[in-house]
């Protein structure tokens, strides 16, 4: 269940579970799981822009500095005051009003009120930080100064130069100047702007929160494979990787095959985002697509020409929150991350889309005839090309663990070695 612990109902068919199947708009899939025919998969580039449009963007909230790190802007980050606030010495020595000698009538720290305004031929010793007395024309360094009962002489011939070492209120912004645009992501030197800029609270677009399920009997938490099960790779792999990309994820929930336990996990959660990890495809106990059709929810993609991973599957819960299905073989479901998750993730979080990479294959890759492939490939960015990493099939992590972004390759063909592919940086710490 969500952090807020409230559940959210999804609506329900008055006699019986399963919604009619216009409820299910894109899906062919007859009700007990098989399919009859299948429906068009969405290229891979289609499929992106359409979990773009999937999410919409999170209600802005308030929150104290110390817990904004890590939300993006709701709005423009505007000034509340000039900075800095008021003419400051930029360092520790006098400042001083007209041209020498002086008499040092006073001193000035930081965090003190303004000394009484000097007239010409005064000075006061100042610190750093120190608010500049009116009349004060330059600061002097300690350095560049010789001060003997009370009267200071500059030591230096050029000195003073009106308005050395002197940092004037309003240099680095005015009240009300635009610091920052909304939807810029809050990081520590953010928060230092804000407080320096007189904020307490930001108001940010919270995290969205994930509630992420991994199906399967077969999957163990510890231990050796063993019995026919396997270690559960996704319930270590996604939660970090999510948090990564905006997500708030609290932790994983293991389910079994058993479609009564899904509906209820489905059905009880309010998180922002459901993703299901395997169960996507039509065997015997893949149970998405059935507790789907009885959520009601509305299918936006179902299957994308893409390998590995074509059965992933993005829908719409019938209060308009997204789901997403990832199929269960590991690195297929990484692909179903980089195709659906990321970018819903963005769209709720209010993200910007980063630039898109670009290297050249130091190997040839063949394409698919009618799929993109994503492959995984280690970066020289000092040459710009992607060498691509041997056991990329869709149930190893072996070449993703060496990896440092997907390339896509376009169907159709092979990419040549020198070919200049987009790549998917894989940013994981
Ligand atoms: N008749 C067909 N069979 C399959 C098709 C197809 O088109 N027709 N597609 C294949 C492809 S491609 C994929 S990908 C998988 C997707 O299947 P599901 O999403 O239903 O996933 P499962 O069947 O539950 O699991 C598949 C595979 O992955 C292992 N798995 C699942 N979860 C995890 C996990 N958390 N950690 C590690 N390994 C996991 C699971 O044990 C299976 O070996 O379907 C193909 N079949
Ligand atoms: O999605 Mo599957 O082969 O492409 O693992």
């Amino acid at each position: 269940m969500g952090r807020g612990g409230h559940r959210r109902r999804l609506g329900r068919v008055r006699g019986g579970n399963v919604r009619p199947m216009t409820d299910f708009a894109a899906s062919s899939r007859p009700a007990t799981g098989a399919r009859k025919t299948a429906p068009a998969a969405l290229s891979w580039p289609e499929a992106r822009r359409v979990a773009t449009g999937a999410g919409r963007r999170l209600a802005g909230v308030r929150r104290p500095l110390d817990e904004a790190l890590g939300g993006v802007l709701d709005g423009p980050l505007e000034a509340l005051t000039d900075l800095p606030a008021f003419d400051t010495s930029a360092m520790d020595g006098w400042a001083v009003a007209g041209t020498g000698p002086w008499r040092v009538v006073g001193e000035a720290l930081a965090g003190q009120r303004p000394h009484p305004a000097l007239l010409d031929g005064q000075a006061v010793r100042i610190a750093t930080g120190a608010a500049l007395p009116p009349g004060a024309t330059a600061v002097i360094r300690r350095e560049h100064g010789c001060a003997t009962d009370d009267q200071l002489r500059a030591s230096v011939p050029e000195l003073p130069v009106p308005g050395q070492d002197i940092r004037p209120r309003g240099q680095e912004c005015r009240a009300g100047d635009q610091l920052l645009p909304p939807g810029a992501a809050v990081t520590p030197a953010v928060l230092g702007l804000a407080a320096a800029a007189g904020y307490d609270e930001l108001r940010v677009v919270p995290r969205p929160r994930v509630e992420l399920l991994v199906l399967g009997d077969e999957l163990l938490g510890c231990g050796l494979p063993r019995d026919g099960r396997v270690r559960d790779a996704l319930g270590p792999l996604l939660p970090p990787w999510l948090r990564r990309l905006g997500a708030a994820v609290d932790g994983v929930r293991r389910l079994g095959d058993d479609a009564e336990s899904l509906f209820r996990a489905v059905d009880g959660s309010d998180a922002d985002l459901i993703v299901t990890t395997g169960g996507t495809a039509s065997g015997p106990v893949d149970f998405v697509h059935p507790v789907l059709r009885r959520t009601g929810a509305r299918l936006l993609v179902d299957g994308v020409a893409v390998r590995p991973g074509h059965p992933m599957l993005l829908a719409q819960l019938p209060d308009g929150r997204p789901f997403v299905g990832l199929p269960g073989n590991p690195l297929a479901a990484v692909s179903g991350v980089l195709t659906l998750v990321a970018p819903v993730l963005r769209a709720l979080g209010g993200r910007p889309e980063p630039a898109a990479g670009r290297a050249a294959l130091a190997d040839g890759v063949p394409a698919h005839p009618t799929d993109t492939r994503l492959v995984p490939v280690a970066l020289d960015d000092r040459a710009r090309t992607a060498e691509p990493l041997r056991f990329h099939g869709p149930a190893m992590l072996r070449g993703l663990a060496a990896a440092d972004a997907m390339a896509v390759i376009p169907p159709g063909g092979t990419a040549e070695r020198g070919t200049e592919v987009e790549v998917l940086v894989l940013d994981w710490e």
